[in-house]
């Protein structure tokens, strides 16, 4: 991927911003399309619930869909992993020895939990492996956003007595307060990885979840200026890293943001969203807006200013999105963000990805917008308007 030969470290900076925490911010102008950030996942685990049937199709390493060749695991049973690349080297003995006795002597434990607990008890696995590995790497895991909610002592619970039973022993220092730590990190900082798409696969799920440190400084917006990318079932080396790329230019100075969901969820559905699994309340531009409209509005206004965007194609719009003209006084308006979603909101049915243009090969940026959910590359129409 062509990042224009700039390194993450002179593009984005850490601040700390009141009331958001740690935040990436532009550290020189930057442009659309350009890969600001490509990272490999801390840690990586399936998506899956292990006592379940049918089990993963996918390798339990590098996510990619398991051929007939495939093999799993003789001994825990509970993993397989592509047979033609060196993928179950990742499968430590102490990971192996810890779910094959979660297989053979607690699967009836799991009966009466949600089948995501099997999926945090794979996430738990993952994290101790880590500190027995590389101490530093799970010192960053634990120096990440997230405290433990008492909302989820029940989990915190039922996961902690279940790994203090099972053997060989947790490679580090180990309480109910760091599980519940722990489970808090993955929640507010996991990345799912998902499943290919499909126009009849509505609700895709997701295959694995990675964590990603660095990629875990941006904060939310609910109309982004960067989005995620990720290639898993490309065939190169490093096919469970994340890119992010710059949807549109923006200057030195301002946060870089990414949206956590998709973007076209309603007003209520982002808040809820945001306030359970991340904990804050949005005050974005577009929130502070939408904020005021009824449930039924919210609908209609989008659909009619989508119209409306797409015939006028309107250059104000652009510029307050990119914040080049600051001083000016915003309109009024019902859905001031339109131009977003006529320009950067993927079309293909069920898809509801984000446009971002390639990376720029020359000056200009590239007239080409890839999706990042259906891969599908249209051209910028609406900018070509301008
Ligand atoms: C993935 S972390 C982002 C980095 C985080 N700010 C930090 O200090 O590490 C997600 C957390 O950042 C904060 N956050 C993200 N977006 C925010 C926003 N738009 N407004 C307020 N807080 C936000 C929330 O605490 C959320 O749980």
């Amino acid at each position: 991927m062509n990042d224009g030969g700039a390194k993450a470290e002179t593009l984005l900076r850490i601040a700390e911003i009141e009331g958001r925490g740690r935040s990436l911010v532009a550290a020189q102008p930057l442009r659309a399309g350009q890969v600001i950030l490509r990272e490999s996942p801390l840690l990586l685990y399936s998506a899956f619930p292990f006592l379940s049937s049918p089990s993963s199709p996918y390798c339990d390493h590098c996510f990619r869909q398991l051929s007939q060749s495939a093999r799993k695991c003789q001994s825990c049973s509970l993993v397989s992993f592509c047979s033609y690349r060196s993928c179950s080297a990742s499968h430590t003995p102490w990971l192996c020895e810890s779910l094959r006795w979660i297989h053979q002597s607690y699967s009836a434990a799991f009966s009466d939990q949600p089948p995501e607990r099997q999926v945090q008890a794979r996430f738990l696995l993952a994290s101790y492996d880590l500190a027995a590995n590389s101490p530093s790497d799970f010192q960053l895991l634990l120096s990440l956003q997230g405290n433990g909610d008492p909302a989820d002592s029940a989990a915190v619970n039922f996961l902690h007595s279940l790994l203090s039973a099972v053997c060989p022993p947790i490679p580090v220092s180990f309480s109910p307060e760091i599980t519940a730590a722990l489970l808090a990190k993955d929640k507010v900082n996991g990345f799912g990885l998902m499943e290919p798409f499909s126009v009849s696969n509505e609700k895709r799920s997701v295959r694995a979840y990675g964590i990603y440190p660095n990629t875990s400084f941006f904060n939310h917006d609910c109309l982004p200026n960067a989005c995620r990318f990720d290639y898993v079932d490309s065939d190169s080396d490093g096919n469970t890293d994340i890119v992010i790329r710059m949807i549109h230019d923006l200057p030195e100075g301002r946060e870089v943001c990414l949206s956590y969901f998709p973007v076209n969820m309603n007003y209520s559905s982002r808040q809820k969203r945001l306030l359970e699994d991340y904990g804050f309340k949005c005050v974005c531009d577009r929130c502070k807006v939408e904020s005021s409209w009824s449930e039924g509005e919210e609908e209609e206004d989008e659909n009619e200013a989508m119209e409306e965007m797409e015939d006028e194609g309107k250059q104000e719009e652009m510029e307050d999105l990119e914040g080049g003209e600051e001083e000016e006084e915003e309109e009024e308006s019902s859905f001031p963000h339109a131009y977003f979603f006529a320009r950067y909101m993927c079309e293909k049915e069920n898809c509801f990805g984000t446009l971002a243009p390639l990376p720029p090969k020359t000056h200009d940026a590239s007239r080409v917008l890839e999706c990042n959910v259906c891969g599908s590359l249209k051209e910028d129409e609406v900018g070509v308007k301008q």
